[in-house]
């Protein structure tokens, strides 16, 4: 069994409706994002791969597109944007074309902050 991980960058802004730091975090402001979308499988004796690195990278194209360079608050399906959004959202936006798909990842490097989503079946 493997674990195989691509990671893309993304550029956002929204707004935050929050019990704490009221003022600012409803005002527009951007952060610098990280994904990291990990697939779990066997390596195929041929091929020696889990799947292609350049498939696994099409496949996460689409998602960055959908958040890269855009206003989060009016991206569709994601809800209020926060980690736990965006790692879920990519999850539904990659699960179809990434074969054991196991973890999505997402960080805001600057403050240190990062959220895994496991899927909506994990525990
Ligand atoms: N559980 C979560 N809590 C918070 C999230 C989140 O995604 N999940 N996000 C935020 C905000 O996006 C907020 O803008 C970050 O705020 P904060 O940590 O207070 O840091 P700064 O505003 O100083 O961040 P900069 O990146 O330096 O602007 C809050 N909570
Ligand atoms: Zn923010």
């Amino acid at each position: 069994m493997h674990e195989l991980s691509k990671q893309f960058r993304f550029e956002a802004a929204h707004t935050l409706n929050r019990a704490i730091d009221v003022e600012p975090s409803r005002r527009i402001h951007g952060h610098s994002y990280r994904a990291e979308v990990t697939v779990r499988g066997a390596a195929d004796p041929d091929s020696g791969m889990v799947v292609d690195l350049g498939l696994f990278s099409r496949a996460l194209a689409e998602a960055r597109d959908g958040l890269d360079h855009r206003f989060l608050d009016e991206v569709a399906d994601l809800g209020p944007a926060t980690l736990e959004n965006l790692s879920a959202w990519i999850w539904r936006r990659v699960e179809s074309v990434c074969p054991g798909l196991h973890k999505v990842t997402v960080y805001r490097d600057s403050e240190g902050d990062a959220c895994s989503y496991f899927g909506p079946r994990a525990a």
